[in-house]
């Protein structure tokens, strides 16, 4: 992830003569727009084996045999219920959305920017656990990840606005 993420602000500079509570002008609407998003992320079925930390132990009911339909997945790579060594040995940083909504629900994102680095943590991970591109926990990751983009980088690049301007307005003495 390059430091300036989807969206950097190359475009003219929004005005910001407006009270800084309007959107464009306010540097803490992310906060908003990142827990909306998040709540997007969860109503999608996509996101659910994604919502707590990989561990079989707590989800034996993963099985995908190759090419099989069948209701439940289980990474291709475990039949058994190692999966939690497996892929604790493949996963540097698990994250999940549990962790990410804690995250980001205690005030501990100093920017969306720093949201977006740990949501992408998931797909990547995703992407190095999977031996199968054509699994199916696989292409959930690959939805959800193309939904969160297009939502994303708006939030960043009007972020990257709202401190820009925010840098160029005049202080006000009181
Ligand atoms: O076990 C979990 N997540 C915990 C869980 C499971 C069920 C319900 N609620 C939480 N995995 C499996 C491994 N995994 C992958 O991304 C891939 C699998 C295959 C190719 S990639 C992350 C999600």
């Amino acid at each position: 992830l390059d430091s300036d993420g989807p969206g950097t602000s190359s475009g003219r500079r929004v005005k910001c003569r407006g009270r800084r509570q309007s959107l464009k002008c306010n540097p803490d609407a992310w906060k908003k727009q990142c827990k909306e998003l998040l709540s997007l992320i969860y109503e999608r079925e996509d996101s659910e084996p994604f919502r707590q930390p990989a561990d079989l132990l707590s989800y034996p009911g993963y099985q995908e045999q190759e090419g099989e339909s069948s209701e439940s997945v289980v990474p291709e790579r475990q039949q058994d219920s190692s999966l939690s060594e497996d892929y604790q040995d493949v996963i540097d940083t698990p994250v999940d959305f549990s962790t990410v909504k804690e995250t980001l629900e205690a005030g501990n994102y100093g920017s969306p920017l720093e949201f977006y680095k740990d949501v992408r943590q998931i797909f990547n991970n995703s992407k190095a656990y999977t031996s199968n591109k054509k699994s199916r926990i696989y292409s959930m990751m690959l939805r959800l990840s193309a939904l969160f983009e297009s939502r994303i980088k708006n939030i960043i690049s009007e972020y990257k606005s709202a401190i820009q301007s925010q840098k160029r307005r005049r202080p006000r003495y009181r």
